[in-house]
């Protein structure tokens, strides 16, 4: 199934959407996503994998509204994303804190650019520090923090804003193996308490299929969507899931999805 079922009221539709890049100079043009039809429920934890090149990246920044559509639109509660707002954050691959502030001030510092650090606010920064597993690293900065550390606090800052999207763009991929898969499970019990409608960009499989209600595949030139596939497995979820056979079989489906994309467009890109 190339497209999500068709719902009548989507937290997110993204309708016929085409994404081209133009180089100003010389006139070259990229098509980035080709004809992307989906859409996702309030709550739902959508996870996008893909080969290298295949427009995770440029989905993701036109729903925070960096890159405009060159055809159809992009819907979040029914309204057409024109450009970026406060009802969405993104957590990106590398902490991006601050150095010369603390913990805390680092979490204030998106309600600040919004004008939004009242003292109500604040108290909600320190209950995400805490809800992070940071209490008591309030008065740290960032390098007396660990790598996972720092994604705790980018985490904590983006649900400090309250958005109503929350979007990550790779937000493991610079930790060490143990420590990610500590991440994930942290990442889900935090999105239980949460419940945010999340999208979560990853090279890797069996952190998506871990994560995801749905994982959706792209495939490559131009970016596509490939499949949209449920995960049926039940939540809480253990990391001992991950050598379940059950698992394992959606881990290998979604492999040879991918590698049959690869192959198309060769692995140079
Ligand atoms: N600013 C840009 N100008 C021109 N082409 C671009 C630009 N950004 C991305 N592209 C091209 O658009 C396509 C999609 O890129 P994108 O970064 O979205 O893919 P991706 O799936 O996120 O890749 P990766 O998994 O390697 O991060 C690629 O062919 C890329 O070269």
């Amino acid at each position: 199934m190339a497209e999500s079922a068709v719902q009548t009221n989507p937290k997110l539709r993204s309708q016929f959407l085409d994404v081209t890049y133009v180089n100003n100079k010389t006139g070259h043009e990229v098509v980035a996503l080709k004809n992307i039809n989906l859409t996702i429920e309030e709550g739902e934890f959508i996870c996008i994998v893909g080969p290298s090149g295949c427009g995770k990246t440029t989905f993701l920044n036109t729903v925070i509204g960096f890159i405009k559509p060159s055809n159809g639109s992009i819907l979040l509660d029914n309204k057409k994303i024109e450009g970026p707002g406060r009802d969405r954050s993104m957590v990106f691959q590398s902490p991006s804190l601050l150095p010369w502030r603390n913990v805390l001030e680092n979490v204030m510092y998106g309600v600040e650019l919004q004008k939004r650090a009242t003292p109500e606010i604040k108290k909600l920064a320190v209950d995400y520090i805490e809800m992070v597993g940071l209490k008591g690293f309030e008065k740290h900065y960032p390098h007396e923090l660990s790598g996972g550390m720092q994604q705790r606090v980018n985490l904590a800052r983006a649900l400090t804003v309250d958005p109503s999207l929350l979007l990550l763009d790779e937000p493991f991929s610079a930790l060490d193996a143990q420590t990610r898969e500590f991440m994930q499970q942290e990442l889900l019990r935090i999105w239980s308490e949460t419940k945010k409608t999340s999208i979560f960009i990853t090279h890797q499989i069996d952190e998506a299929v871990y994560l995801a209600d749905r994982v959706f595949v792209f495939g490559a030139r131009p970016g596509h969507l490939v499949d949209d596939i449920k995960i049926e497995i039940d939540r809480p979820r253990d990391l001992k899931i991950k050598r379940d056979p059950h698992f394992l079989k959606y881990v290998d489906h979604i492999w040879g999805l991918i590698e049959n994309e690869s192959s198309k467009q060769g692995f140079d890109s």
